[in-house]
């Protein structure tokens, strides 16, 4: 417990934008992806991975609505949904990150099945996704502003991927452009409401730091489970005879 003065607007949003430089951007694996130097399989093994945070996304803000007696932040809130899981003649954000495994030589069915999925992604996803589900909702909306540092990695893959990995079909990367205006829209309601919320007392404001560090948390462990995998050749029970 602190009685301590709450931080200024200025600087409450100031120390959550520092919290980037803990953002997967810079963990290994995606430092090697940005230099280009993945191979096919490291790249798809990333893709199928992900594959599983983003048919999560929709669900945990669908719990997140469900938590939320607020109608004016539901009215903003499905939006979240509608990007992702497609609406009328938009198929939406998952069938973009399908389209980007099929560039990248996948078989659909092998995406969706989640077989691939490593179980050090699926419990880093599940923490997330039980955390927004069973949390108060606003720290549900807190933990969502890892988007705060997404477009620079979404503009960091648009911009080098097609010379790095000219292997993966450029209509693949579809993806990542229509989420750097869909993140950028997001983040400006998420960080207004945490700086509101949270900016009233100095122990809220802490504890919305505290959040903003588990989700970064959650996308640091799902690379290292990659890593171990993909990189050292260490998938788990790698050196159990059968
Ligand atoms: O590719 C990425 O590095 C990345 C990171 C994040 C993020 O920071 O949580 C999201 C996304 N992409 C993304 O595409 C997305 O739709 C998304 C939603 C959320 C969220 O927490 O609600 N994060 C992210």
């Amino acid at each position: 417990m602190t009685n301590q003065q709450p931080w200024s607007r200025e600087e409450f949003e100031a120390k959550l934008r520092d919290k980037g430089k803990y953002y997967h951007i810079k963990h290994p694996y995606h430092v090697l992806m940005a230099e280009g130097k993945l191979n096919e399989d490291q790249i798809r093994g990333w893709v199928l991975n992900r594959f599983y945070y983003q048919v999560t996304i929709p669900r945990k803000d669908a719990a997140i609505m469900a938590n939320c007696p607020d109608r004016e932040t539901r009215r903003m809130w499905v939006q979240r949904i509608l990007d992702h899981d497609g609406h009328g003649d938009d198929p939406g954000g998952i069938e973009a990150w399908i389209q980007l495994g099929l560039a990248c030589g996948l078989q659909r069915e092998g995406i969706t099945s989640l077989r691939h999925v490593l179980p050090g992604v699926r419990f880093a996803v599940d923490a997330y996704y039980n955390f927004c589900r069973t949390a108060p909702w606003q720290e549900a909306v807190c933990s969502s502003l890892t988007e705060l540092f997404a477009p620079t990695i979404h503009k960091q893959r648009l911009a080098g991927w097609p010379e790095l990995y000219p292997w993966i079909k450029p209509e693949g990367l579809a993806y990542f452009q229509k989420r750097v205006s869909q993140a950028r829209r997001d983040v400006e309601h998420g960080l207004a409401f945490t700086l509101d919320y949270f900016g009233q007392s100095r122990q809220l404001q802490e504890r919305a730091l505290e959040i903003l560090q588990f989700k970064l948390d959650v996308l640091w462990t799902m690379l290292d489970a990659m890593w171990l995998a993909y990189i050292d050749n260490k998938p788990p029970y790698f050196n159990i005879q059968e």
